[in-house]
Parts: C-alpha cells; sequence; structure tokens
C-alpha cells in the first residue's frame, strides 16, 4: 500500500524539488521578485482570506513587547484554555498567579458578530546574519486571519475591542497597589527616587459582601460605580471628566474606610491615600495629582482634621499665638515631650481653593476614570463649596448599625445565615440604642475556640444593654444639665429683672425730683 502511494507521488516530488532548485539557483534576484509579485497577486486572486501580522517585540526604540501584542495575548487566552491543544504559562501578579496563552503554531478560532477569525501564533526563525541582544524567539507573532469581504469590520471595529478586552483583562489581573505621598521639600524630605508616591500591594478583604449597610443603600452604591465604570463615551458626550467625587460621612467605626477598600476591589482600582498635611503647597498639590494614574481612587480621609478649609486659618494662628502666650516654659517642653521630642512640622499652605481646583481644576481630567472620596466624622464642618453637588456627587453617610446591616456582620463573622432565637432580641435592642458596626463587629467575634455563635450573641446583647443603660444614663445627665441651665438663665433674667426695675425706679425718682425743681425754681422766677 505503502509502497503504491510513493511509486505515485514519488515522481511529483522530484519534479517539485527539481524546480525549486533551478529557482533558487539559476534565477537572478530581480526574476525571482517579478515572479513572487505575480503569484502573490495570483494567489491572492483566488484566496479569499486576509492577515495581519502583530509581531511581539516593537522594532523601533528599545525591542519592548508590543502593547499590541501583549493585549491579544491576554484577549487570547480566554480561549486559549479551551481551544489550544498545547499552552504557554506565564506569571503574573508577582508571581502569585498565571495566565496561560496558546504556544507556538496553535490556532484559535473567535467569532465577531457572526463572523469567524482566526488567529494563529508563531515565529520566524531569527535571521543567522543579525547578531542580536535579545532573544532567539524576538520575531515571535500573531497571525488574524479573516475573510476578505471583512475587512472593514475588522479594521474598523473588532480590532478595537480585541485591544480594549485585552487591555481590560490586564488591568484585571495586575497586582493593585495603595500608594501614599511622599513628603517633598515642605517635610524636610525629598521624594523617593523621584516619585511623589510610594506603593505597596493593596490587599484590603473589604468587599461589598462583607460591607454592613442598609441593602438598598448597598445597590444603590453598587450601581452608581458600574454605571460610572462603563460610562467614558457619555462623559465624552456631555464634555465632563470623567471622574466622580464621593462624600462618605458618619461616626467613626461606621466603615467608610472599609467601604473605600470596598470600592477598590468592586472596580479593581488602585487606591491613592492623599495625606494632606504632607503637602506643602498648591503647586505641590498639582503635581501629586498629575502623577496619578487613571483607574484608582484618590482618597483624603477625614478631611476636616486634615486642613483648615474653612478660610479661617489666620484666626486660628493668631489664637494659637495668643495661646502659646500664656504658656509657661514648662508646658511647652511638656508638649515637646509629649511629641517623642520632634519638632513641630511646618503647616501645610494648602487652601480651600487649591483642593477646589485639584478636585475639578483643568487639570483633574487628565488620566480619566478616577474617583475622589472624602471621609469625615463632622460633615457640618466643612465649607459647603468643597462638597457641593458636581464636586461630591454622591453623599453617603454610614451610620450606626441597623438590624439588616447586623445580619450582614452576623452572617461574615458566625455563618448564621437563617434566623436565630437571639435575633428578636437584638432587633429590638438595636432600635432602641446606637452601636457602632465596628462595636458590634467586636463582640461577635470569636475570642477563643470555645466561643460558639450562641456565646458571641449573649455577649453582643448584654453590650447592647450595657450601651442602652449608659445612653439613658447620658440622656438624664444631660436633661438634668439642660435643667440646671435653664434655672440658672431663668435665675440670671429674673435678677437682670429686678436690677432693672430698681434703675427704672431710681431712674423715675430723679426725674421727678428734677422736674419738681425745675418747677420749683419756676415758681420762684416766677415770683
Ligand atoms: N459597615 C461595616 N461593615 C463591616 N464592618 C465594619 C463596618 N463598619 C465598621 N466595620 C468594622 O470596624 C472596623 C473599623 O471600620 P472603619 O475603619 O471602616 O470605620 P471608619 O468609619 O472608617 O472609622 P473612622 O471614622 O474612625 O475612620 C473595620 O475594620 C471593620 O472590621
Ligand atoms: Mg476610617
Amino acid at each position: 500500500m505503502m509502497q503504491d502511494v510513493w511509486t505515485q507521488l514519488g515522481p511529483t516530488i522530484a519534479a517539485i524539488m527539481f524546480t525549486w532548485t533551478m529557482y533558487q539557483n539559476y534565477f537572478p534576484h530581480e526574476v525571482r521578485g517579478h515572479i513572487r509579485r505575480y503569484t502573490d497577486k495570483l494567489v491572492s486572486y483566488f484566496y479569499p482570506y486576509m492577515h495581519i501580522i502583530f509581531y511581539e517585540l516593537e522594532t523601533e526604540g528599545w525591542f519592548e513587547r508590543s502593547k499590541a501584542y501583549v493585549a491579544i495575548e491576554r484577549y487570547l487566552s480566554k480561549n486559549s484554555s479551551t481551544q489550544a491543544k498545547r499552552l504557554k504559562a506565564n506569571a503574573v501578579k508577582d508571581g502569585q498567579s498565571l495566565v496561560l496563552t496558546m504556544d507556538d503554531h496553535e490556532e484559535i478560532i473567535d467569532e465577531y458578530k457572526g463572523e469567524k477569525v482566526w488567529w494563529i501564533s508563531s515565529q520566524k526563525p531569527a535571521s543567522r546574519q543579525i547578531i542580536s541582544l535579545h532573544r532567539e524567539d524576538e520575531k515571535r507573532y500573531f497571525k488574524l486571519k479573516f475573510h476578505k469581504k471583512n475587512r472593514d469590520l475588522i479594521t474598523n471595529s473588532y480590532l478595537k475591542y480585541v485591544l480594549d478586552e485585552g487591555k481590560a483583562i490586564s488591568v484585571k489581573e495586575r497586582q493593585r497597589k495603595l500608594y501614599t505621598n511622599n513628603k517633598g521639600d515642605g517635610g524636610g524630605y525629598r521624594y523617593r527616587g523621584g516619585r511623589m508616591w510610594s506603593g505597596v500591594v493593596f490587599e484590603h478583604p473589604s468587599t461589598f459582601d462583607t460591607l454592613a449597610m442598609d441593602p438598598n443603600k448597598k445597590e444603590e452604591i453598587i450601581d452608581d460605580l458600574e454605571t460610572f465604570s462603563k460610562s467614558k463615551d457619555y462623559y465624552a458626550k456631555i464634555g465632563k471628566a470623567w471622574k466622580r467625587g464621593y462624600l462618605l460621612y458618619g461616626p467613626p467605626g461606621t466603615g467608610k474606610s472599609s467601604m473605600i477598600a470596598a470600592m477598590a476591589n468592586f472596580l479593581k482600582y488602585d487606591v491613592y491615600d492623599l495625606e494632606l498635611t504632607s503637602v506643602k503647597d498648591n503647586t505641590e498639590l498639582r503635581k501629586l495629582l498629575i502623577d496619578t494614574t487613571g483607574k484608582s481612587i484618590i482618597v483624603i480621609e477625614d478631611i476636616d482634621c486634615s486642613l483648615d478649609l474653612t478660610g479661617q486659618r489666620e484666626t486660628n494662628k493668631k489664637k494659637k499665638e495668643e495661646e502659646d502666650k500664656g504658656k509657661t516654659e514648662e508646658d511647652a517642653v511638656k508638649e515637646k515631650m509629649k511629641k517623642g521630642g520632634e519638632v513641630k512640622e511646618k503647616q501645610s499652605e494648602v487652601t480651600l481653593s487649591g483642593l477646589l481646583n485639584f478636585i475639578d481644576g483643568l487639570w483633574s481630567a487628565i488620566g480619566g476614570e478616577r474617583l475622589i472620596v472624602f471621609t469625615t466624622n463632622y460633615v457640618e464642618k466643612l465649607d459647603p463649596a468643597l462638597i457641593r453637588r458636581g464636586r461630591m456627587d454622591k453623599h453617603i453617610v454610614l451610620s450606626y448599625c441597623c438590624f439588616e446591616s447586623f445580619k450582614v456582620l452576623a452572617h461574615n463573622y458566625l455563618d448564621v445565615v437563617e434566623s436565630h432565637v437571639h435575633f428578636p432580641e437584638i432587633r429590638r435592642l438595636l432600635e432602641e440604642t446606637n452601636m457602632t458596626p465596628a462595636d458590634i463587629a467586636e463582640n461577635l467575634m470569636p475570642k477563643s475556640s470555645k466561643e460558639n455563635a450562641e456565646t458571641c450573641l449573649e455577649r453582643l446583647i448584654k453590650a447592647l444593654e450595657t450601651a442602652k443603660e449608659e445612653a439613658k444614663l447620658k440622656a438624664e445627665e444631660e436633661e438634668k444639665a439642660k435643667a440646671a441651665e435653664k434655672e440658672k438663665e431663668e435665675k440670671d433674667r429674673e435678677e437682670k429683672k429686678e436690677v432693672t426695675a430698681t434703675e427704672e425706679a431710681k431712674n423715675a425718682d430723679d426725674v421727678n425730683e428734677k422736674d419738681n425743681g425745675v418747677k420749683e425754681n419756676g415758681d420762684v422766677s416766677k415770683d
């Protein structure tokens, strides 16, 4: 059988090889060029497909990996594991996870708007005449094959879609960072390595699932974030920079910082935690802004404490000077010791208008896709200009724990999913007293292996009862203090009244005396 095949194919193969050798050795270079051009034309006339090649390394500059190649690689990774038989594994996230991509000479079929395309991974052997500093595989490429009739669809729309998707996958897979601003000249330090921010890996585990708050409110915030992250074109259409401001306010321990972490984890954004008191002045603030990247949350925590942003800086400075004058040397030494002997840092010169410019000045539009989040315990202390809608688009109040929030915590901390026998009592107590989610969480957390859901819930009930009792006592004391104040005011008013009455009587007597004198004098003069 095998012999038959060889007898039939042998002469044909020999003829092809003979022609190829003649062509290579005896045809001049120019003639071969012409022949090649015509055969290409002939082939393309009958061959209905087109190819686009994407090389791995940029040929210009320092042979960096081409951004398009990397994006395509990431895009194809989603189909590679199911279609390709041989895969390559690349480490991402500092070696913590792997991305699987197709190996050389593998083919993947993709479909876009009902049309098929083929992606082939391949490699051109490196030219032996070129001495290269790079790897042998520097000619690796992806070949995209598609039908000629889809030329417009592929070049105008599909390629953009592939690159966008690939970039989005890269963003999701990248190791996210938490940055803080380095001190500039103002703090006596130089920026580290010329960078204004230094970062660590962002690993906060808070998510919207672990966050205890009213479920409807939570849903609304998630929707808002999702809409924002998908609204690039919409923001461009309405002529607004692609950013959104959130103001989170409420008592300490109600989950403001936890919510920022949940937002970052939900959107897969980096976090820039801006310490405003370390910023020398408005110019430095602008530089910090320019040095941030898109897909990030810029956070200013406790904005009311960060700076005096009420325009009262001068008044406060004078007040402080007066206070300092009254201090003895001993006080000054004590204060210094309290600060660990440190000399007080130079105060930041960032002004309210500088901060307003930071939020929505011309520079704020660079980079795009950014959230700016302020947190505060005292929203009423902030300048209305700082938090007006448009700057801080969404105001979110995080408050004391309600029963719905408690249920989330009970689920997270104790795995109590359904109702529990203690739940009705806890519901009643939560309606009667205020406790922050942080305090509830602390009570729910088992402190030893002997503690179970039952004991933790009982401890919480006790803590709620104590809090209720304390709140009652506090209210009574406040009531008493108010009554005493009122009584004092009443007494003062009575005393004032008495004094006024005495003075009026005295004045009236004086006037009468004067009148009588005038009269008498008049009579006298008349006489
Ligand atoms: N709403 C919440 N859901 C889940 N856990 C919470 C919530 N609020 C507080 N906690 C718990 O309490 C701790 C402190 O919360 P967090 O730091 O978010 O409060 P905060 O509002 O930022 O307080 P502060 O105003 O003092 O900065 C968190 O680590 C978390 O464990
Ligand atoms: Mg906080």
